[in-house]
């Protein structure tokens, strides 16, 4: 499958308007994208380049260098992909001469934005792909043009000093000394939104482009470097009465000869730019509407040396005419009639909406966290714990909390204890972006205190383990605020913990922690799950979450990253909340109303839903003979959940594999029992879905129905 990419040339200035208009003109650069699935690519970053066209000795074939896969690369290092797919092949075909005034440079940094966003299927929109193109190349007359096509007035926001100075930003051609150009090695930071900003004139019909390229190039670097610093209000008054009036006078029909000749008139680059053209000055004076009839106005193109004469009429004498003066100078020229290119840049995709096929949708393991690879050390360490047991304890490992009969251990009359440890994975690098440290202990406490409870267990207490490279007390003491909090609401009490600073193994600003939870069963009652009380028709009922809880946090920051966003952003599900705010939403803890249901003998088992969703965690809970049937009918999809499905293109099985869905806590109870038990929980505050049942296992352990109501 090819995709084709296609820019058009531009020229920018129009006379008065350095660095502000830009008109997309009928010349384009067209990239032509395959990816072939391989193992490896011999070549520079898996990327094989073809060119035809203009100036093929001055286009590096090597990806590492050429403008176009450059800047692909730096946009989709923004994304965290290093590299394309192996093996990518771009084809180039270039029409649009280098260094010459029509926008090459700009053409093929759109072009290598367009190209990014196709291979890593990263859905930028038009404005996002024009704050890409800006970190390159600074004015945004041409990129703007290029990109949106038509007659373009343009402004910019400054960018920061140190946006300005990042070294991940690739060479540009335009400013005299880029700071970027390295690989740091390290992802880039994207660049800030909305830095430009565009906007479309009217432009005559009637009007076409006359381009006179000389043979020779001059780098747009070296034609801003003969530029003044400043200039007198006298110049600049000058240029903006003309440009106030250019850019409606060429939308006008008829055009006026008369008013867009004295418009085109520059006093602020062209004077600068004439010791770079021979003979630049004269030549620009040598037409005029009165001379050659047809002729709307003369004046350097860009940077030059292209000369842009506006015409309704007579092209060819006009552009013989140019061709001459240059002739005296010396100089040979080509000439083209080129009209405006509305539509600007284009991609032609073999079906509609399709995407580059080797982009494959992202999966948890994707993100670096691998539930099978969980899965195989719980396999390979079974019998090194078997080694521990003892009196009291077995040994074995695979439930959610760990139990130890005290009775048996020695201590006559003893409950059974119950532990359980955990951590809240990467949601704590949400809570550094958004500088709010208070609900994350929430997070911990509900990790461990919820795989209690599924085992029928009490939590009674609770301790935890804050590390990071440098102590930060008032963030430290929000972060136990939401473990005190987390306890509170589990009845479980904080008796102790330990702060670690150690430095050098976490990064600056950031810390991490876990917790352990202890509890008890009474001797005589059920230690849950009561799998031989299981039987098929037993109903399945779901506890709803709060969001996303605290499992699957990686592959959520890579989606929130592939698709451009920050955690300040406002949330595409919510738009009342910040992205961060929304899945800083604590983990919900379900102690307190499923004590109260166990207490009554409602419950046969229960599995918290957590890494591994639905599908890894439903059979903890069941006898090796029982399977669960779901329905996802039976339970709202979460706004949250279906954006991120959307958005990291989840397949259906990964999805449910790697987030709750919008249940935290799924339970097993005896048709009798249902009524009572969904009384008992909604007194508590519990959304409660009856969301299947218990069938005779024939091959797989749960399978969900309708899958499709999350797409
Ligand atoms: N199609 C292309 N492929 C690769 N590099 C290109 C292409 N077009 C332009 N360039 C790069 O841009 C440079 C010209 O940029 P610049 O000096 O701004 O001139 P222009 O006025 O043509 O934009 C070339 O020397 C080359 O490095
Ligand atoms: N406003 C810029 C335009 C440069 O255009 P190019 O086509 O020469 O790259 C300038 O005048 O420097």
């Amino acid at each position: 499958m090819t995709i084709i990419i296609r820019v058009p040339c531009s020229s920018a200035n129009i006379g008065p308007g350095f660095d502000v208009i830009g008109l997309a003109l009928s010349m384009y650069l067209e990239v032509q994208l395959t990816v072939t699935k391989q193992a490896s690519s011999s070549h520079s970053l898996n990327c094989r380049i073809t060119y035809e066209g203009l100036n093929p000795e001055s286009v590096p074939l090597v990806a590492e260098d050429n403008l176009i896969t450059r800047t692909a690369v730096y946009v989709l290092r923004c994304h965290g992909i290093r590299a394309f797919p192996a093996e990518t092949h771009v084809h180039v075909k270039n029409p649009i001469p280098l260094g010459r005034g029509l926008g090459s440079s700009a053409a093929a940094i759109v072009a290598g934005v367009n190209l990014a966003n196709e291979v890593g299927n990263l859905q930028l929109s038009k404005a996002r792909m024009l704050d890409f193109c800006l970190m390159e190349e600074r004015h945004p007359d041409n990129v703007a043009a290029a990109l949106y096509g038509g007659f373009v007035g343009t402004y910019l926001n400054e960018l920061s000093a140190e946006d300005l100075n990042r070294m991940e930003i690739p060479l540009s051609e335009v400013l005299p000394e880029p700071a970027g150009g390295k690989d740091t090695g390290l992802q880039p930071p994207q660049p800030p939104k909305d830095i430009g900003h565009y906007t479309k004139y009217k432009w005559s019909s009637e009007i076409k482009c006359i381009c006179i390229i000389p043979q020779f190039e001059v780098s747009t670097a070296k034609a801003r470097e003969v530029l003044p610093e400043s200039y007198s209000r006298k110049d600049i008054v000058f240029n903006m009465q003309r440009l106030a009036v250019l850019t409606t006078a060429l939308g006008q029909s008829p055009p006026d000869p008369g008013m867009i000749y004295t418009a085109m008139q520059d006093k602020i680059h062209q004077p600068y730019r004439r010791g770079l053209i021979p003979g630049l000055t004269e030549i620009l004076q040598s037409v005029t509407p009165q001379s050659h009839p047809g002729l709307l106005g003369i004046c350097l193109s860009g940077a030059g040396p292209t000369i842009l004469a506006l015409a309704t009429s007579n092209f060819e004498s006009i552009a013989d005419h140019l061709l001459a003066e240059f002739k005296k100078e010396g100089i040979t020229c080509d000439w083209r009639l080129l009209e405006l290119a509305e539509e600007g840049t284009t991609v032609q995709r073999p079906t509609a909406g399709a995407t580059v096929q080797v982009e494959e949708a992202l999966t948890y393991a994707s993100s670096g966290v691998s539930i099978d690879a969980g899965n195989d050390l719980v396999k390979g360490i079974k019998a090194l714990t078997a080694a521990t047991r003892r009196p009291g304890a077995d040994g074995k490992i695979g439930g959610f909390g760990g139990l130890l009969d005290l009775n048996a251990a020695g201590y006559e009359g003893g409950p059974i204890l119950v532990g359980a440890i955990d951590g809240i994975g990467t949601k704590v690098k949400i809570a550094f972006e958004m500088g709010k440290h208070d609900t994350v202990g929430i997070d911990l406490v509900a990790m461990n205190v919820n795989d209690l409870v599924v085992q029928g267990a009490e939590p009674l207490m609770f301790l935890d383990y804050y590390a990071c490279s440098k102590l930060n007390v008032e963030s430290a003491v929000k972060f136990v605020e939401g473990v005190a909090n987390g306890c509170i609401q589990s009845g479980a009490a904080l008796v102790g913990g330990e702060t670690a600073e150690m430095p050098g193994i976490y990064q600056q600003g950031e810390y991490d922690a876990g917790g352990c939870a202890i509890g008890v069963i009474k001797h005589g009652a059920t230690i849950l799950p009561d799998t031989a009380a299981m039987a098929p028709g037993d109903v399945l009922l779901g506890l709803a979450s709060s969001g996303v809880h605290s499992n699957g946090f990686s592959l959520v920051r890579k989606i929130i990253e592939k698709k451009g966003l920050s955690f300040h952003d406002t949330a595409p599900w919510d738009t009342n909340v910040t992205i961060g705010g929304s899945l800083l939403t604590p983990t919900r803890i379900y102690v307190k109303p499923l004590l109260a249901a166990t207490r009554k003998g409602l419950i046969k088992g229960m599995a918290h839903i957590t890494g591994g969703g639905l599908l890894e965690n439903i059979p903890r809970m069941l006898p090796d003979t029982l399977a669960a049937e779901l329905d996802a009918k039976t339970w709202p999809a979460l706004d949250v959940f279906k954006w991120l499905k959307d958005a990291g293109r989840l397949e259906d099985l990964e999805f449910c594999r790697t987030f709750n869905t919008g249940l935290g806590m799924v339970l097993v109870v005896s048709e009798e029992k249902v009524r009572t038990t969904t009384e008992i929980l909604q007194e508590h505050g519990e959304k409660v879905y009856r969301i299947g049942t218990l069938t005779k296992k024939v091959e797989e352990e749960c399978i969900v129905h309708n899958m499709d109501v999350w797409r």
